[in-house]
């Protein structure tokens, strides 16, 4: 699945569309690495980039069981509704809004621990390739910001970026981003 590429596509068209956001990154990317040099994997543990994927594979039961006051029966096929969960406004203030500095100093992560963001799911059929994912993603994000600056074509305005959703097993843009780099390094 596209899941890596369909995130960094995401993480970038949000942070099109909030330039303050994509200022302080690179700012924090500044200070942690400077402006001669890429980004490294091994500067990556000192950052606060927070992916995220809506989606779930469906699961069945494999026997009857009871989840939180909800009774089911063996064999039914249980859909996970990530995409609403992280619309939740009962899980979330401002669900709609795209707040990276929500998690600062908040111990919710995304691997599976706290179930209002599970982006890879949770549990015995949880990804097994959170790492790679979070890897990848995380250095390919930091490396665009950090070694370029961006700027939507035609004069766009950030609020005028289309965000609309293509549904399917993964949710992908409906049109690919479009954005123009200028490289931003001394070197
Ligand atoms: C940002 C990147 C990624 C995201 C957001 C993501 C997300 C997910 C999600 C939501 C599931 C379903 C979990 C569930 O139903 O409970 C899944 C399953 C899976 N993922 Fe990923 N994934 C990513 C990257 C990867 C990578 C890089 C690999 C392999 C190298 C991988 C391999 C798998 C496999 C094999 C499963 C099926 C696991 C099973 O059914 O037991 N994923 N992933």
């Amino acid at each position: 699945m596209d899941t890596s590429s369909t995130t960094i596509e995401w993480v970038l068209s949000e942070l099109m569309r909030h330039p303050h956001v994509i200022k302080k990154v690179q700012k924090e990317l500044e200070d942690v690495v400077g402006l001669e040099r890429m980004v490294e994997e091994s500067d990556l543990e000192k950052l606060e980039l927070h992916p995220v994927a809506p989606l779930l594979i469906p699961h069945a039961a494999n026997e009857d069981c009871t989840v939180n006051g909800f009774h089911i029966q063996k064999a039914s096929r249980v859909i996970i509704n990530v995409w609403a969960i992280g619309r939740d406004p009962r899980a979330w203030t401002d669900a709609e809004r795209f707040i990276p500095d929500r998690f600062v100093g908040s111990n919710i992560d995304v691997r599976g621990n706290h179930f209002e963001l599970i982006p890879f799911g949770s549990g015995r059929r949880r990804c097994p390739g959170i790492q790679l994912g979070l890897t990848v993603v995380q250095l390919m994000v930091a490396q665009l910001v950090h070694c370029f600056d961006w700027e939507l074509p035609n004069s766009m305005l950030p609020n005028e970026l289309d965000m609309s959703e293509e549904f399917g097993l993964t949710v992908p843009r409906a049109k690919h981003l479009l954005a123009i780099p200028s490289y931003r390094l001394h070197k």
